[in-house]
């Protein structure tokens, strides 16, 4: 695991950002697992920028998105494919043919999924994966217990998980109790995985993370397995790690 701590949330946007341009830039093909939530937001402004200054382009990437909300349309605000579409999709020049992302209005969800996971199959192994983790140590919508799956799934999100993620809601009823995620296997296979974190409010789940032992009870602390992990930390997020 390769950790690099900043001192400044731009810097960390910036370095992350610099990894996923390597990677396009070396194979304008690039294959890209995407991930939503506030943390990697900057990230994809930084992504935004260089394709606006012409340093990358999106036109032959193929994106695939880790997790969307069950029985939310992709037109339905707060799904997750209107977050990529706002920060990322309508400004890059990504085609929309390129663009997966597990179908959350789907009637067959456990039919959505085997299809999902086809598709990434069928995509082999993504050249990287932008990951961050959740306060319960979920990545994806992979979420804290005794057993872990290794493919594409449908999950219950923990109350935890309900709670947190329904600022972006208005009301905690609102937000979907169910969402399809990738499994662990289908993220790790990645040939890089480029992870972010900031903010004291990690800084514990992290430690378990990184430094205790794999357990999926923390989800995240898989990817110590991972052969080509990147960490982009700010100081706080990484008080226990240093
Ligand atoms: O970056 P945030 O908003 O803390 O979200 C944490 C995690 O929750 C999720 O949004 C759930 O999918 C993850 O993608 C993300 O890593």
């Amino acid at each position: 695991m390769k950790l690099t701590v900043f001192k400044n949330e731009k810097d960390i946007d910036q370095a992350a950002a610099d990894s996923v341009i390597e990677v396009i830039k070396s194979n304008p093909e690039a294959t890209i697992g995407l991930a939503t939530g506030q943390t990697p937001v900057g990230l994809y402004q930084k992504l935004v920028q260089a394709h606006q200054n012409g340093k990358v382009s999106f036109k032959q990437v193929t994106t695939y998105n880790i997790d969307e909300y069950a029985g939310l349309a992709k037109d339905h605000p707060q799904s997750f494919y209107d977050f990529m579409k706002t920060h990322l999709f309508s400004k890059v020049d990504v085609p929309e043919e390129n663009i997966h992302i597990p179908d959350g209005a789907s009637s067959d969800l456990e039919a959505e999924a085997e299809r999902y996971e086809a598709e990434l199959e069928k995509a082999g192994q993504l050249d990287v994966q932008i990951l961050s983790i959740g306060l319960n140590g979920h990545i994806g919508f992979n979420e804290p217990g005794h057993t872990l799956h290794a493919e594409t799934h449908v999950v219950t999100l923990t109350e935890d998980t309900r709670e947190v993620n329904s600022q972006a809601f208005s009301s905690l009823e609102d937000v979907p109790k169910k969402a399809i995620t990738m499994g662990i296997g289908s993220m790790m296979k990645a040939k890089k995985i480029v992870f972010i974190a900031k903010g004291e409010a990690k800084a514990s789940i992290l430690k378990q993370a990184f430094k205790g032992p794999i357990d999926p009870l923390v989800p995240g602390s898989l990817l110590q397995l991972h052969p080509n992990l990147e960490v982009y930390l700010d100081e706080s997020a990484a008080e226990y790690l240093k």
